[in-house]
């Protein structure tokens, strides 16, 4: 096979623009608008059918507040704000790791689904585990500072 053949089978093989369109996509959002609305469908379906996300919706806020009370500098309150924050983009994920497993292997027991969810559950503890000691180092002292002024 000459070299010009090769390249010409090669860029036969190239995406096309079309392909680039996320042709398997049953919908696509069109606009900023759209986007934003899947997106917080996203959010209401996870906060609706997880608990644990509902339970770190509501320790964020009890940290965040906390910091906000105990008058912590800003840079501080931006470390909770963040990790707590973490922790919901993890759940999040973490949601929509089990539901592709679950649509690919429906019932069945497989290993490797059980290697996705165990691993994706996993990522939300270590997330959770660190937002605990960041919290714990950034409140605790001045909260006990209140107590001993
Ligand atoms: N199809 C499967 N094959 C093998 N093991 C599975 C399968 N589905 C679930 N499991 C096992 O059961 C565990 C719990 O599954 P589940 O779908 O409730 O995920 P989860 O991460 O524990 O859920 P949640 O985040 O809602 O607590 C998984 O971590 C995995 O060990």
């Amino acid at each position: 096979m000459s070299n010009k053949s090769i390249i010409s089978s090669q860029s036969s093989t190239e995406p096309e623009p079309a392909r680039l369109k996320r042709e398997l996509s049953f919908k696509v959002a069109h606009n900023l608008f759209v986007s934003f609305k899947y997106a917080w469908a996203g959010l209401s379906y996870t906060f609706q059918t997880q608990r644990n996300f509902r339970i770190h919706t509501v320790i964020g806020s009890v940290a965040l507040s906390m910091g906000l009370s105990l008058q912590l500098e800003p840079v501080e309150l931006a470390v909770i704000a963040l990790t707590s924050g973490l922790v919901l983009v993890m759940e999040l994920l973490n949601t929509a790791l089990e539901a592709v497993v679950d649509l690919t292997v429906e019932r069945t027991y497989h290993e490797l689904a059980k290697i996705a969810k165990d691993c994706a559950a996993a990522a939300v503890l270590v997330s959770a585990m660190a937002a605990v000691v960041i919290a714990a180092f950034l409140i605790i002292p001045p909260f006990l500072a209140l107590f001993q002024a």
